[in-house]
């Protein structure tokens, strides 16, 4: 797979982006690949093709959104037919109108729907809205969750606010941060002795960490944070940005059957083109502008591409084979993962999942701090070696598609015990 002798091309563009780039890259986590980033060509199916063509399987997926793999036929196919009509109009189309109808068929909870382009966006929105509509200005959040970059979830903060040691963000108001409360992941009794004070906008928490690694909720904390923010008329906000159209077509909440107030989307349903959402009941969202008092607008809000891919993206998912095949193929890792006594802790939900070395149980984001992340570190080096790329931090999720068919798995999981055996 490994064509040798022309490197150089790498390092020559690491020198450049080092030159142009705050760390030689446009978004964190993609430094943490050492000794330097790889560059990628193009992409296809389960494989990245580098610049200096390598050809590596990847488990990565653009940090999630690419659950049918890379460029997939049917996706690209009603992109293209897209640009051939124009990718930007300044008004409504019907595109957004069908995405807007799949999503809420799927997920009960959302009613209606504002399209913005980002995670980041949606949860920055998601709070304002909460925080217009209650007339509340405290959120509560969670230690190692991660709802994006932006200055009111950037309190001890997971994924690359972990791996690279700013839980909470330099250039962030102190007033700010007094209005972000925080807990434990998993610990109810610290979210009701907050609620108690009752000046509390809403709970926002990844139904299931994706950001500390793979970490899901126990069925009793969503329950009680359910019917906790009814009890203080708090709103919940599901941050479904990795979970929403990957772990099912309904999402954590349908495999809980807790369902929030408001839920953030991202990733999925833009089909691998930028996208965000919030999502939620009627009386609630239609406190956005123009309709209400919370303003939100975005020149590329609900942009056609984004919402023709993320469209054909969930048709794709309403057959279920996708599913079943990222699901079976996370499912076979893991179980191979188990029977090698070095890989400790393995936490997984359908097709994401994560290794925990040294640690026998990851409940929360202190569990996962505990966790041996140099061998984490090491393992993904040897693979990686190996052209198979896992996330390049332990704070990240390995995730499937739909293109990691039995042969790409039964290849990743020689692969696996080759380097197994190599690590003490
Ligand atoms: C749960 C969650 N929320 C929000 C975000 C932010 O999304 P984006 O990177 O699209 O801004 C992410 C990104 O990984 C995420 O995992
Ligand atoms: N889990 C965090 C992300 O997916 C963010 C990816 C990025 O910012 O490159």
């Amino acid at each position: 797979m490994v064509k040798r002798g022309d490197a150089v091309l790498n390092k020559d563009l690491w020198r450049e982006a080092l030159n142009l780039f705050a760390g030689g890259v446009n978004s964190p986590v993609r430094a943490a690949v050492k000794p330097q980033p790889f560059y990628t060509d193009h992409a296809y199916g389960p494989f990245l093709f580098t610049e200096n063509n390598k050809k590596i399987v990847d488990y990565v997926l653009g940090y999630g959104p690419l659950i049918l793999g890379h460029s997939p036929q049917q996706v690209k196919e009603k992109v293209i037919d897209q640009i051939n009509k124009g990718w930007l109009y300044g008004t409504p189309s019907k595109v957004e109108i069908k995405l807007a109808e799949k999503i809420s068929q799927h997920i009960r909870t959302v009613e209606k729907i504002r399209f913005v382009n980002s995670g980041t966006e949606a949860t920055m929105n998601a709070i304002r809205l909460a925080r217009g509509y209650t007339k509340r200005e405290k959120i509560i959040k969670f230690d190692g969750n991660y709802h994006g970059a932006h200055d009111y979830a950037l309190v001890d903060a997971g994924s690359a606010a972990t791996e690279f040691g700013v839980p909470i963000s330099d250039g962030i108001p102190k007033d700010v941060l007094k209005t972000v409360l925080l807990c434990n992941y998993n610990d109810l009794d610290c979210v009701e002795n907050f609620l108690k004070k009752e000046d509390i906008a809403a709970v926002i928490l990844e139904p299931i960490m994706g950001n500390m690694g793979v970490i899901p909720a126990d069925q009793d904390f969503l329950e009680g944070l359910r019917e906790l923010t009814k009890t203080y008329n708090s709103l919940l906000i599901f941050d479904e940005v990795i979970t929403g159209f990957r772990v099912g077509l309904e999402g954590a909440q349908g495999l809980y059957e807790v369902y929030p107030d408001l839920t953030t989307l991202g990733k999925i349903i833009g089909g691998g083109f930028p996208i965000g959402a919030i999502g939620g009941k009627k009386e609630i969202i239609d406190n956005f502008t123009p309709n209400g008092r919370v303003f939100n607008a975005g020149t590329f809000n609900a942009n056609p591409v984004s919402m023709a891919a993320g469209l054909a993206t969930i048709e794709e998912l309403e057959k279920g084979k996708p599913y079943d095949i990222a699901n079976a193929a996370a499912r076979e890792i893991v179980e191979e993962l188990d029977k090698i006594p070095i890989f400790h802790t393995i936490n997984s939900v359908k097709s994401m999942f994560q290794i925990f070395f040294g640690i026998e149980e990851v409940h929360n984001a202190k569990d996962a701090r505990n966790a041996n992340k140099e061998k984490y570190i090491e393992f993904q080096r040897k693979l990686l070696d190996n052209d198979i790329f896992f996330p390049p931090s332990q704070y990240e999720t390995i995730f499937t598609s739909a293109a990691h068919t039995d042969e790409i798995v039964s290849l990743t999981i020689e692969r696996i015990k080759k380097i197994a055996s190599e690590i003490k």
